[in-house]
């Protein structure tokens, strides 16, 4: 794809697609809860598909609107072994969620996903839900993709996580709904929390204390109405846009502001960015107006607990960095590694092809700012978020920029060209 902008300034409102953390667990929940799940604004994405897609498979009905996705949820006992396999597609999330609601279900099921989710170590949710009992074999000692779930009576589990992962503590937490009595799982630093809010929200029980987040099995959920907020890691890109292409102004409505998902916000702040943030309402979940306009940025360090509140966001706030003055170091952000790509590495290879100053470290990156970007010629490498990266570079690069596999981008924002469209003056 030749993206051929001319540097221009970017102006107007959008509402980005919903949240598709929160998409997923809204589709597993409607499934595992008993009655109709009535959900609006969720996010079309190929991942989210992925999940509706699997559940159909495990007998649920699914219907899609235009305007909502209705799920007639089974209860944990309705759901049916599966005649096909299970294919999570290019989705991390679905993969690592479904082990931990399929471990404890009487019946086999197998699945698989694409070449990137092949790569993508899945031990790190199989190894705990194994000491709770579950019977799962895989390529490699179960590290990876095929694999074979075997359900069967799950035990309550006392968990450190050894990696600060909203999927992993996604997955031991339905495991955990299965087995009799309390189980207790610790953070090392908060993650999302969309899992504990949805089980919330389906009339479920789960506590905090602290790090440690416990959980009772036997629980059933009623199903609900869900309103899926605008997804921040989606809004992220606009507001990368606006605070570096020049003369703009963007309003993101409707955008998820929770807590555990603001880190970007926060760097922001550090950097100088000129945005405002106003919240609007709640709906299981924060929602607000996020408002940035172009303004002068200044290098920053991201590290430690923020890391985890602004994972996804990396790659693009890297972009932000070339156009801020000074240096920017981001650090203990290894698990970027095992992303759709290792996004330490793709990001700093086909931003250094636009002319950005960008150095890959062990566990992060350091950007050099303020770079002139130029065109050329580079690529999503099948990774959504860092095809959304290089689309926003290109509003800036003085030259045309030819993008090789767009395609990816429909993983998480179909419309992402539609709005990159709209807002152009
Ligand atoms: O739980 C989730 O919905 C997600 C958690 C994060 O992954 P990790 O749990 O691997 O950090 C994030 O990168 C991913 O896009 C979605
Ligand atoms: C890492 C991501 O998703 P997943 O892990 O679900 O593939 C992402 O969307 O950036």
């Amino acid at each position: 794809m030749k993206l051929n902008f001319r540097q221009p300034s970017l102006d107007g409102r959008i509402e980005v697609p919903g949240d598709k953390s929160i998409s997923h667990r809204s589709i597993m929940f409607g499934a595992l809860a008993n009655g109709k799940t009535v959900i609006r604004h969720f996010l079309k994405g190929e991942d989210c598909l992925s999940t509706i897609d699997c559940f159909r498979k495990l007998g649920v009905e699914i219907e899609e609107t235009d305007e909502e996705i209705i799920v007639h949820g089974t209860g944990w006992d309705g759901l049916k072994e599966p005649s096909a396999i299970l294919d999570t597609g290019n989705s991390g999330t679905t993969t690592r969620l479904m082990l931990g609601i399929l471990a404890g279900l009487p019946f086999h099921s197998v699945m698989i996903g694409d070449e990137s989710i092949a790569r993508r170590p899945m031990d790190r949710v199989t190894v705990p839900l194994t000491s709770m009992g579950a019977d799962i074999a895989g390529r490699d000692n179960g590290r990876f993709t095929p694999l074979s779930i075997r359900g069967s009576k799950l035990k309550t589990i006392e968990y450190r996580l050894p990696v600060a992962s909203a999927q992993v503590k996604s997955a031991i937490i339905f495991a955990a709904l299965q087995a009799e009595g309390e189980s207790v799982i610790i953070e090392p630093e908060a993650t999302r929390d969309h899992t504990e809010k949805m089980i919330e929200q389906f009339g479920g029980i789960v506590r905090r204390e602290e790090d440690r987040i416990i959980i009772k099995g036997g629980q059933s959920f009623k199903g609900t109405d869900v309103y899926v907020p605008g997804d921040i890691s989606s809004a992220a890109f606009f507001m990368v846009a606006a605070a570096i292409a020049p003369g703009s102004e963007i309003v993101l409505e409707n955008t998820g502001l929770n807590e555990t998902r603001t880190g970007i916000v926060d760097v922001f702040k550090q950097m100088g960015a000129d945005m405002t943030i106003e919240q609007t309402s709640f709906k299981g979940e924060e929602i607000g107006t996020i408002t940035v306009r172009t303004s002068k940025l200044k290098g920053t360090e991201i590290s430690g607990a923020l890391i985890p509140r602004l994972i996804d966001e990396i790659p693009v706030i890297a972009l932000l960095a070339t156009q801020a003055e000074g240096d920017t170091i981001i650090r203990d952000a290894e698990e970027l590694k095992v992303k759709e790509t290792n996004r330490i590495d793709t990001v700093v290879d086909e931003l250094k092809k636009l002319g950005a100053d960008i150095e890959a470290t062990d566990d992060g990156m350091i950007i050099r700012g303020k770079s002139k970007l130029h065109g050329g010629s580079v690529s999503s490498h099948g990774d959504h978020r860092i095809g959304m990266v290089m689309a926003i570079a290109a509003l800036i690069a003085d030259g045309e920029v030819e993008l090789e596999n767009p395609e990816a981008i429909a993983v998480s924002y179909p419309e992402f060209f539609e709005h990159v469209n709209q807002l152009i003056k």
